[in-house]
């Protein structure tokens, strides 16, 4: 028996703040309480620490193609980044191809993750088309892989976008099998010929790509998708929301009492679409779909996750190197390859930017970083929570320290940073995984491959209950 005993940090959850030692026997929280007896116990001191939960990141894009390219960081480099950044579990976006079995789609994935994790990790499925044989397979994969939301794109026409018909039949699926379903939701059809109009004009620049997606495409697929939910009874998820139209969609819908999810992401809370105009090409660090939007939009998000308009932060992780990968679209901005590098960030600058500035407590922080994720995905209490039975997943968070962010200090592979040069308050000191360090004083100690699939429940059922006992009303 492995015995480890955290004591003399403040622990926080999304429901408390106190003083207490937390026991971990075999990887699991087995006590908490005031000066818990040592019993044979390795002690962990967090003197001046505050003691979280592992961070929990609903949305990344690891070892993914897109784009004519793959991106630069793969489940080892990103999940090591991830752990030094404070997250403890990850699901990712398992891509499919029109034709081919899911099955082997799922088994592509696991290839990819299974020697190189070292923390937790489940995955999403992509549903481009609803064949008979996709029909069939889904409800396979929600039962035997624990695969329990899918995800649809309403953009990238000609790749990855499904049409309405697609995405009004896998909401009628998830009903059926209590799936939650995610959309990326812009006005794919639209965007594509606004951006023929702007390369026939002329336009090239990275800039062209955030005003050939304006928030108004992003703000009619999000009501769209949400009137679609509304029909099926189903449960929608709105993955990187960027913009006032979106955010009130989303707020609005709740209010009705729709079960409609949303999700933002670091770099739409911290900056802005003048960065797509760097010279030199730089702008096309900051390409992400949707793009970067106006700076006043950023208000609107922080206070959508302090009232609830907005439940969570996902990193969508998708680093492409500039030189090289960014590069392929130079002289066209829509060659230039979607996303960036944000998970090991994810966690500081939503406690640095939120917390330190006021606007979010410290139990609202721990709610949108880890628990509401874990919830609405189906993993939790293991996941998301400090409590008796949880998977011991805690993460030693300095708030005394000041520290820049930076390519030069990353754990990612990709050249460049979205943040430099951006001063943060706090840093995860120590990291442990099922109650093993994977990160200890500031140093990486895990080992490629120890991270575990997680199998998770379906929506709305808690991983502590028996199956549909649990109403899902522990996600509000
Ligand atoms: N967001 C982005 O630009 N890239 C990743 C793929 C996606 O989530 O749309
Ligand atoms: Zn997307
Ligand atoms: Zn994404």
């Amino acid at each position: 028996m492995t015995r480890k005993l955290i004591r003399n940090g403040v622990i926080v959850t999304a429901a408390d703040t106190y003083k207490g030692d937390i026991l971990i026997e075999n990887g699991v929280i087995t006590a908490i309480g005031l000066d818990l007896p040592a019993a044979g116990a390795e002690i962990i001191d967090a003197s001046g620490c505050y003691v979280f939960p592992g961070g929990v990141d609903p949305h990344t894009h690891l070892d993914m193609p897109f784009g004519g390219t793959v991106t630069v960081d793969d489940f080892e480099s990103g999940t090591i980044a991830a752990a030094f950044g404070g997250t403890t579990t990850v699901i990712d976006f398992c891509l499919t191809s029109k034709g081919e079995p899911l099955g082997k789609a799922v088994d592509i994935w696991h290839a990819k993750s299974r020697d190189k994790a070292v923390i937790d990790y489940g995955f999403h499925l992509m549903v481009s088309e609803l064949s008979d044989a996709v029909l069939e397979e889904l409800p396979q994969m929600i039962e035997n892989e624990g695969i329990t939301s899918l995800k649809v794109f309403m953009a990238y026409k000609n790749t990855f976008q499904a049409d309405d018909g697609t995405l009004f039949k896998t909401l009628q699926m998830a009903k059926q099998e209590g799936a939650l379903v995610m959309v990326h939701a812009e006005n794919g059809d639209v965007i594509e010929y606004l951006v023929e109009q702007a390369l026939e004009a002329g336009q090239t620049d990275p800039i062209y790509h955030a005003l050939t997606r304006p928030p108004e495409l992003e703000g009619e697929a999000t009501g769209r998708a949400i009137y679609l939910t509304e029909l099926t009874g189903a449960q929608l998820y709105v993955v990187h929301v960027t913009c006032a139209e979106a955010a009130l969609k989303i707020a609005e819908a709740r209010k009705k009492g729709l079960r409609i999810y949303g999700e933002t992401c670091p770099q739409y809370l911290v900056l802005d679409q003048s960065y797509l105009e760097k010279p030199d090409f730089e702008g096309a660090k900051y390409v992400w779909s949707p793009p970067l939007r106006e700076a006043w939009n950023q208000e609107v998000l922080w206070s959508a996750l302090a009232s609830g308009g907005l439940q969570t932060l996902g990193s969508d992780q998708c680093s492409f190197n500039f030189k090289g990968q960014k590069e392929l679209g130079r002289g066209d901005f829509s060659k230039i390859p979607n996303g960036g590098p944000t998970i090991e960030d994810r966690f500081t600058l939503l406690y640095s930017e939120g917390v330190e500035k006021g606007r979010l407590t410290l139990n609202q922080f721990v709610d949108i970083v880890s628990t509401t994720s874990a919830k609405l995905f189906g993993l939790f209490p293991r996941k998301g929570t400090i409590a008796v039975g949880s998977d011991a997943d805690i993460v030693l968070f300095d708030p005394s320290v000041t520290r820049t962010l930076s390519a030069e200090t990353h754990h990612m592979k990709v050249d460049y940073s979205a943040f430099e040069g951006m001063e943060v308050k706090g840093e995860p000191v120590s990291v442990l995984s099922r109650g093993e360090f994977v990160i200890r004083d500031k140093r990486f100690v895990g080992q490629a491959g120890r991270g575990q699939y997680l199998r998770r429940s379906r929506f709305g059922e808690s991983a502590a209950s028996p199956a549909a006992a649990q109403p899902s009303g522990s996600v509000s």
